[in-house]
């Protein structure tokens, strides 16, 4: 596995650095762009656990750095936080830049199975494996790992969570598409990069996954605005995981914010409780 990285840009921030990095990669076979904040802890290569942060729809690495505001709160607690793509670029497959909510900036992190898709978009094994491994390799971290995103993203972190027992020490998501199998969006991505068969769907509804759940607690922070027009519109359904968890008996805390929409705005107003909520549990 080809783990060297070639460095794009490069910002100090709070006294650390906001960096975007591409390598190639061997999981999506086209080069992958990330960012990643050190705080000043790592800076001093003093190692530092690790969050990623997964974007939505029609992102890149960059839509978190440049909105969300989160690098004070992680240079003060001392956490790296590493932002990946939402998907591969540039594969040339025909249709991949036909939409919003299908190919690029759209791989809903999974692993895709149908012809078209498979050899490019395997977001699932990148997102939990191979950037994990480049990580490991070139900053300072501790072996501690948790795990946030938006919407599409915030699906991701949870099924990414779910599937890899013990591997993050927890898990937290804005608006999540928390039933992709039940929802529009998912069920165009799904069938898309999946193929016809749903036994391989529910391999990634965070719903479905809840309930055969087995492994150490995943203390899941889920935020929700009010005012979301995609909740209103049926893409999120954050009612149908807490009835998951609590079926499966897995602890779920669910904030619901009155007034809130689904943008950054709102992702910034509440960031630093996500980043404290995941900073409690990669304590040392
Ligand atoms: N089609 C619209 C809507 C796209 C949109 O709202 N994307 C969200 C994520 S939605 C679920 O995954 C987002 O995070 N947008 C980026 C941002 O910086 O706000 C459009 O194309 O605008």
């Amino acid at each position: 596995m080809a783990l060297d990285i070639k460095e794009l840009s490069s910002n100090k921030s709070f006294g650390g650095y906001q960096k975007v990095f591409s390598h190639e990669s061997a999981v999506t076979k086209c080069e992958m762009k990330f960012a990643v904040y050190l705080p000043p802890k790592a800076v001093d290569n003093s190692p530092c656990p690790v969050i990623y942060w997964l974007s939505g729809l029609t992102c890149n690495e960059l839509n978190f750095i440049q909105k969300a505001g989160a690098q004070k709160i992680s240079s003060e607690l001392g956490v790296i936080i590493v932002c990946p793509d939402t998907s591969p670029r540039g594969c040339n497959i025909p249709g991949e830049d036909d939409g919003w909510d299908f190919g690029s900036g759209a791989g809903f992190y999974v692993d895709a199975t149908e012809e078209l898709w498979k050899n490019n978009y395997q977001m699932f094994s990148y997102v939990t494996a191979e950037l994990p491994e480049v990580i490991k390799k070139n900053f300072p971290t501790n072996g501690k790992q948790s795990i946030m995103g938006h919407s599409m993203g915030g699906h991701g972190a949870l099924i990414c969570a779910l599937r890899t027992p013990g591997f993050y020490s927890s898990v937290s998501a804005f608006a999540p598409i928390c039933a992709p199998t039940e929802c529009p969006w998912g069920l165009k991505a799904f069938n898309g990069y999946l193929g016809p068969d749903k036994t391989k769907w529910d391999e990634y509804d965070a719903c479905k996954l809840v309930a055969k759940y087995s492994g150490p607690p995943l203390g899941i922070y889920v935020s929700q605005g009010e005012s979301d027009q995609f909740l209103k519109d049926g893409q999120l359904q954050p009612e149908k995981l807490v009835d998951a968890c609590t079926k499966a008996c897995v602890p779920i805390i669910l904030n619901r914010d009155q007034g809130y929409d689904h943008s950054y705005f709102y992702i910034a107003s509440f960031v630093d409780d996500h980043i404290k909520h995941h900073a409690k549990f990669l304590k040392d």
